[in-house]
């Protein structure tokens, strides 16, 4: 579905993406874990086309640089790490702005599927109590509640996440996880996550991307993953005796 090949940035001197090669397959969840400043919102810029990069990035065979930005918009859904609003538009527009790549032009009208999809994802986040309000005094929990309804609203193939949870309670969480993972059954879709709750990756993931400095330093499912060698390694610090600790005090 998505095909990376040598993919590399670097910004003035730094290597901010070391020769990224990787297959993001169909029906596929794939979580990015690594430290901060590894590279992972880097890596979701060059796949969305955010930033340049050398290598090639394919969507189902198409070079994305070549891709018109309302097929990328259908092709790919990205959730930045942070989303803020200047504007004081309601929850409703917000959200309804997800389905831009399908109109003709900016005057044109909802069509039935387009409001059908809005008002899908509104009931999905469960944000019709808010539908009508203004953005600019939502808590941070309820607007990037908004903005997943906005992607999700998109209806992309591909879902990039980055740090979905981000100011979300922990009953949130566990709901959001479990609503990409009924996402992705619809099938011919894939998602990928960037996470820093490693919970998170090993409950939710079919695979999982370890970065460290820029380069793929291990990929595979997350009982490989979680290997003492590797993850240690790629944090620089006791990850698993920290997990371990972690876990231990709520276990009576
Ligand atoms: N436009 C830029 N100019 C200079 N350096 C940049 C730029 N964008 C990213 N970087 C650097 O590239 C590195 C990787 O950044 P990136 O945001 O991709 O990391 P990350 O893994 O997402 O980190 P975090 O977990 O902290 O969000 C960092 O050292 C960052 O400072």
């Amino acid at each position: 579905m998505l095909r990376l090949e040598n993919v590399s940035l670097e910004i003035g001197e730094k290597k901010i993406l070391d020769d990224i090669n990787f297959e993001l397959k169909k029906n596929t969840k794939l979580m990015v874990i690594g430290h901060n400043g590894a590279g992972k919102s880097s890596l979701a810029k060059a796949i969305t086309q955010n930033i340049k990069y050398k290598g090639k990035i394919y969507f189902e065979n198409k070079d994305l640089q070549y891709m018109k930005a309302t097929e990328r918009a259908k092709a790919i859904g990205y959730l930045m790490q942070t989303n803020y609003i200047e504007y004081p538009f309601t929850v409703e527009e917000i959200v309804s702005f997800g389905r831009y790549p399908y109109r003709k032009g900016i005057l044109d009208t909802q069509s039935e599927l387009d409001k059908k999809m809005i008002d899908s994802a509104i009931e999905t986040m469960e944000i019709e109590n808010i539908r009508t309000r203004s953005a600019n005094f939502l808590s941070g929990g309820e607007l990037q509640k908004v903005f997943l309804a906005q992607v999700l609203a998109q209806d992309p193939k591909i879902l990039i996440l980055d740090e979905v949870t981000n100011h979300l309670d922990i009953s949130i969480q566990e709901k959001i996880f479990s609503l990409i993972d009924s996402w992705v059954k619809k099938g011919d879709r894939a998602v990928i996550s960037i996470v820093h709750d490693l919970t998170l990756a090993k409950l939710f993931s079919d695979n999982i991307l370890l970065l460290q400095k820029g380069k793929i330093v291990a990929e595979g499912k997350a009982s490989q993953i979680f290997k003492e060698e590797n993850i240690n390694k790629a944090y620089n610090f006791d990850v698993i005796s920290w997990m371990k600790k972690r876990a231990k005090i709520w276990i009576e």
